[in-house]
């Protein structure tokens, strides 16, 4: 391992891997945890994402302002400066992306109870009055039975505006557009990552920004209840229905939980919408005014090859022939 960082209260073992604005390392903190510690990258790893540290102060800033079931754990973390870093909960079992090939759908029951627990997470996000943005695969990790979702770079407090940004495949019409995300926006996400999981295909494919850009402003998906004959007939049609090219015409999340609680049973009592909480505790860092204009969305993934760094392609584009 070369060089690894020195983070004040933590014991770094070996690298985990790298994202956009981050290099990630398994460590032990004061307590004895394993955490996955993510360490801003130094500045002259960060030409691709020029905002990189203020996305990764961001996503310190709310994930240790979020707590649930289902969104990842911060233990710890500093949003600022060169030694920015956070501390979180370690998945030894890694991401979904892994599990997820194309033709090969996970079995059913397990993708809903995946569907289910990412649906719970993000519900408690935006009760909190937050969307997260970047629903994808590659951001939810597993334990055991447990789908957690992770990585709130992107997310931001809706009242307190935030940049519209997101990864191509799962990016709602109104992202491409430059509007303000909503609620329904990650809405629409949960409805690619539902046809990943359940159908083992995208609704939408392309090999870049605009192919794809035009599939998911004007095409309509496949049908779900096509794809995946063995679904129950109102969770086929709920998760096609997030889908919906005008935000209005989605379920919320509630009846995208109760469709899937339907079918496996509840584990847990879905109730009315409580009114959305405000958001809890101070707030730090940097807050773009609320964008009310259209502007390109920021993109958590590279455009396209050329711009992509080595082995980032495939991540962003897993179903694409690799080599
Ligand atoms: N909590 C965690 N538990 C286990 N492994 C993790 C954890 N967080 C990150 N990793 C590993 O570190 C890698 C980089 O993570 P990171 O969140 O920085 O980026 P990413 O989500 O893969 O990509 P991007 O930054 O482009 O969204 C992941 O691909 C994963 O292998």
């Amino acid at each position: 391992m070369s060089n690894p960082p020195t983070i004040s209260g933590y014991r770094i073992t070996r690298p985990l891997g790298r994202g956009a604005t981050a290099r990630v390392y398994l460590a032990d903190d004061r307590q004895g945890r394993q955490v996955a510690l993510k360490v801003l990258l130094p500045e002259d790893e960060r030409q691709e994402y020029p905002d990189a540290a203020g996305m990764f102060a961001n996503e310190v800033r709310m994930t240790m302002q979020l707590t649930h079931d289902h969104l990842v754990r911060g233990y710890g973390g500093q949003g600022f400066d060169e030694g920015a870093y956070l501390a979180l909960e370690y998945f030894p079992q890694g991401a979904l992306d892994s599990l997820v090939q194309p033709g090969r759908p996970l079995p059913p029951e397990q993708a809903a109870r995946i569907l289910r627990g990412v649906a719970e997470g993000l519900d408690y996000m935006h009760r909190q009055g937050a969307v997260h943005q970047d629903v994808k695969a590659q951001n939810i990790y597993l334990d055991g039975d447990r789908a957690v979702l992770a990585d709130l770079g992107c997310s931001y407090m809706m009242g307190q505006g935030g940049r519209v940004g997101g990864s191509p495949f799962y990016m709602a019409p109104e992202i491409y557009r430059g509007e303000e995300a909503t609620a329904a926006s990650d809405v629409y996400s949960l409805g690619v990552l539902a046809y990943e999981v359940l159908a083992g295909q995208r609704p939408f494919e392309g090999d870049d920004y605009n192919e794809l850009m035009a599939q998911h402003l004007n095409a309509m998906p496949p049908s779900l209840a096509h794809l995946a004959p063995e679904l129950p007939r109102l969770v086929a049609r709920t998760l096609q229905q997030a889908l919906a090219k005008n935000p209005d015409d989605r379920p919320d999340l509630l009846e995208v939980m109760a469709a899937l609680n339907e079918w496996l049973g509840a584990d847990v009592e879905v109730g009315a919408r409580p009114e959305p909480a405000a958001p809890s505790g101070p707030v730090l860092g940097r807050h773009a005014a609320p964008q009310h204009e259209a502007s390109a969305p920021v993109l958590t993934e590279p455009e396209s090859e050329t711009d992509a760094a080595p082995g980032l392609l495939a991540r962003w584009n897993p179903f694409r022939k690799k080599g």
